[in-house]
């Protein structure tokens, strides 16, 4: 048999409809339509190849992909594509670029921190694209302290203009995508200075360029900051550097949603947080959840179609040998992953809403919901990045020596996309923000009933009583007995450091100190939501054949894989015995026999083009060994049997060491 019959084979196996799965995964018919069309227009469009990549240099890869999006434009203006088709379309496109900043910040900046005067002016032009912006906050010398940026903004009451200007050299802009070659403008964030008073950092509109020319305006420094990691991959987008030297801008481009500065140079708050100003960050955490899930189907499709037909040992008579998907330890690896791809793609349809709620309440002045929806997203950001950059390698490895190999497309995605884990707030830093809200949440238990995502730490003293119920490996499949030991651990380790928290001198100095058990407790308190989301969802109507059980599955395997990677957690929080963790570990072995046949129809059912997996071992047909084989001979390497070099550098050494043996 060959990989093409090994796949067909597993698929006949499947025991739940994978259509309706596809829907599932997709959100909605309409979603899963819209995806598709946007999946097949980018696949059948050889503007959009990718497999030369690699190969190309900074300049080539650079303006490759400044032809594939001036291509895109023009489809999403040709085709009339809606905003959500076009994101799509980008998505699939699937090579970081300046069009990620102008929509997933620039326009959401606008949008989030302008005023309505603002935001008429400037959102048309850049949602036409006739000004390209980036946003830059970040500069080399900080990027996670907001409040500790250099560059300034000078109020001139004279000119009525801000002057800005980049002080020293660690106050340079460093990293936002874009700023080095392309962007004409940018939302900047720098100090704002009146009249000798500091009044905190905000967001100004800088026009960078000329729109005629496309050179930089007088007094503006900008240039690429350098190689990334990985080649072709976060190498196609112009991470730039920038400095201002006393540069001029009309009073009207400070965003001033949130709070303004008069003619007169007086500074006027809103009755709005300050917080606001960082609207555009939690916006961008949102979408970048839902990207962990695609990042993350991706890497267990190729891991899984490569595992069915990759075979190794268990043939003595010459028959065929074990399919490496078969082996108990590529089971326990690579399951939770597919679990984990589901369990965050329900995360991520929760915080959208979660998400489209707050911007509701936002635009009518409420703003009671925002400190827990700051808390949820930053926490998801932290937890589903982190997973799916892990989760990505784990799935190279599971490919044995054909992953480390270009062509399996693991490398490149993990290049891609390990730098989730930093931008958009680093992941540390991120959670000690959920922390923030956990140890506020409990000390004022007393006074206030915690409610959405919080709701359980309400019930944190008799959570800390109870203990498990548990006393056989059935029993782990009851949700309620699931939930109710993440609760539980969560609760105990929150409550745990708000105690051990009043044995210091200062709640600073005592946060300073635990911060690393404050971090461990925010990820137990963002698991216990994205494994009830997931159980809720599973209580929704869920139609098609098999498809609601292969999700069970799927959830089960998801919360106990995390029950027994944290096991050290719930034990010593002292909700489990060591038998009743055990019993979670038995359960979590006969899960992995009952994906199993449904494994090779769970990846299919992310409904992924090969154009998008670009990966030769995770081809749908299966046809692995001749494609790996093609793929390595198209390298520059193979063009010629004698290549570059041979001559000048290999033979004199050859000769050499003939001539030597002949004394
Ligand atoms: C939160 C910080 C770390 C620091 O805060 P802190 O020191 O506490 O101080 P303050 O700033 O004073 O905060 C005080 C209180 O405010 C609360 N707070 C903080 N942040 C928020 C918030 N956002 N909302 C609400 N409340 C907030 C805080 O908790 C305090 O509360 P309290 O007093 O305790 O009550 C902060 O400084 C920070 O956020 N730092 C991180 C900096 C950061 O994130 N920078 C991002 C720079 S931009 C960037 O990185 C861009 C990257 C580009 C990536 C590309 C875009 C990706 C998009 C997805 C791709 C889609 C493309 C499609 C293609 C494809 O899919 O393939
Ligand atoms: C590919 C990429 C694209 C980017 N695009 C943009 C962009 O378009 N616009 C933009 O403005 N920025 C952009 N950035 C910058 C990015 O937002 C920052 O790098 C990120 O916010 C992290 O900040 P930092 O680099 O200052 O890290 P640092 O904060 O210096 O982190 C270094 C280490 O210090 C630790 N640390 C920091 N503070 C604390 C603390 N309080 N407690 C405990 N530990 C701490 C961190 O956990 C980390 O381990 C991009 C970055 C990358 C990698």
């Amino acid at each position: 048999m060959e990989g093409v019959d090994y796949l067909r084979d597993e698929r006949s196996k499947a025991q739940f409809d994978v259509e309706t799965m596809k829907v599932a995964w997709a959100g909605s018919p309409e979603a899963f339509l819209v995806c598709d069309r946007m999946a097949k227009l980018v696949a059948n469009d050889p503007v959009f190849e990718k497999f030369s990549k690699p190969m190309l240099g900074r300049k080539e890869l650079f303006k490759n992909t400044l032809r594939k999006t001036a291509h895109a434009w023009k489809l999403v203006n040709d085709l009339h594509l809606t905003e959500e088709e076009a994101k799509w379309l980008r998505h699939y496109i699937d090579e970081p670029s300046y069009t990620d900043l102008q929509w997933e910040m620039f326009v959401p900046a606008l949008e989030g921190q302008g005023t309505e005067e603002q935001k008429k002016k400037w959102v048309p032009l850049a949602k036409t694209m006739q000004i390209i912006g980036t946003y830059a906050q970040t500069e080399l010398g900080h990027g996670s302290n907001v409040q500790g940026l250099e560059t300034t903004a000078t109020f001139d009451r004279q000119s009525d203009e801000f002057v800005i200007h980049s002080p020293t050299l660690t106050s340079s802009k460093w990293w936002p995508g874009g700023l080095a070659k392309v962007t004409t403008h940018a939302i900047v964030y720098a100090r704002l200075i009146i009249d000798g008073h500091f009044y905190g950092v905000h967001g100004f509109i800088v026009q960078l360029r000329s729109l005629e020319d496309h050179s930089p305006l007088p007094g503006i420094t900008l240039g690429d900051i350098g190689m990334k990691f990985g080649h072709g991959t976060y190498n196609t987008m112009d991470n730039g550097v920038a400095r201002f030297d006393r540069v001029r801008i009309p009073r009207d481009q400070m965003l001033m949603r949130v709070s303004q500065v008069t003619k007169e140079g007086k500074y006027m708050k809103s009755n709005v947080p300050r917080q606001l100003g960082y609207a555009t960050m939690v916006s961008v955490r949102q979408t970048i959840v839902s990207d962990a899930s695609k990042a993350l189907s991706r890497a267990v499709c190729i891991a899984t179609r490569y595992s069915a037909i990759r075979r190794q040992f268990g043939s003595r008579d010459g028959g065929p040998e074990t399919q490496v998907l078969d082996y108990k330890t590529q089971q326990s690896r690579l399951f939770p992953l597919v679990a984990s791809a589901f369990a965050f793609r329900f995360a991520s349809d929760w915080l959208k809403l979660l998400y489209t709620d707050v911007k509701q309440r936002l635009e009518v002045n409420d703003f009671s919901t925002l400190p827990e929806v700051h808390a949820c997203t930053a926490g998801f950001k932290s937890l589903t990045t982190a997973a799916t950059a892990e989760g990505i390698e784990e799935c190279r490895k599971l490919c044995g020596g054909h992953g480390y190999l270009i062509s399996s497309g693991l490398p490149e995605l993990f290049a891609f996309y390990v730098p989730a884990c930093t931008y958009e707030g680093e992941n540390v830093v991120m959670l000690l923000q959920v922390a923030r809200f956990l140890v506020k949440t409990v000390s004022d238990l007393g006074n206030k009933q915690p409610v959405g995502t919080a709701a359980y730490l309400g019930r944190a003293s008799l959570l800390v009583q109870k203990n498990c119920v548990v006393q056989t490996a059935e029993d782990w499949l009851n949700p309620i007995a699931i939930l109710e030991a993440f609760e539980a651990r969560a609760a105990r380790m929150a409550v745990g450091c708000c105690q051990r928290l009043a044995e210091f001198k200062s709640p600073e100095e005592g946060f300073a100190e635990l911060s690393s058990d404050l971090a461990e407790a925010s990820l137990a308190h963002c698991q216990v939501i994205v494994v009830s989301t997931f159980i809720r969802r599973l209580q929704q109507d869920i139609p098609g054949r098999g498809v609601k059980q292969a999700l069970e599955v799927l959830c089960n395997v998801y919360a106990l894989f995390l029950l027994h990677k944290h096991q050290g957690d719930f034990l010593a929080t002292g909700y489990l015995t060591p038998k009743q963790a055990s019993l979670a570990n038995d359960q979590l072995r006969t899960l992995y026999s009952k994906v199993r046949p449904n494994a090779i129809a769970l990846v299919d059912s992310f409904n992924h083009t090969d154009h998008y997996l670009s990966s030769v071992l995770g081809r749908y047909d299966g046809n692995v060994y001749p494609k790996l084989y093609e793929a390595a001979l198209k390298d520059p390497l193979n063009d010629s049997d004698i290549a570059d070099g041979i001559h000048q550098y290999v033979q004199p050494i050859l000769k050499q060491k003939l001539h030597s043996s002949k004394l």
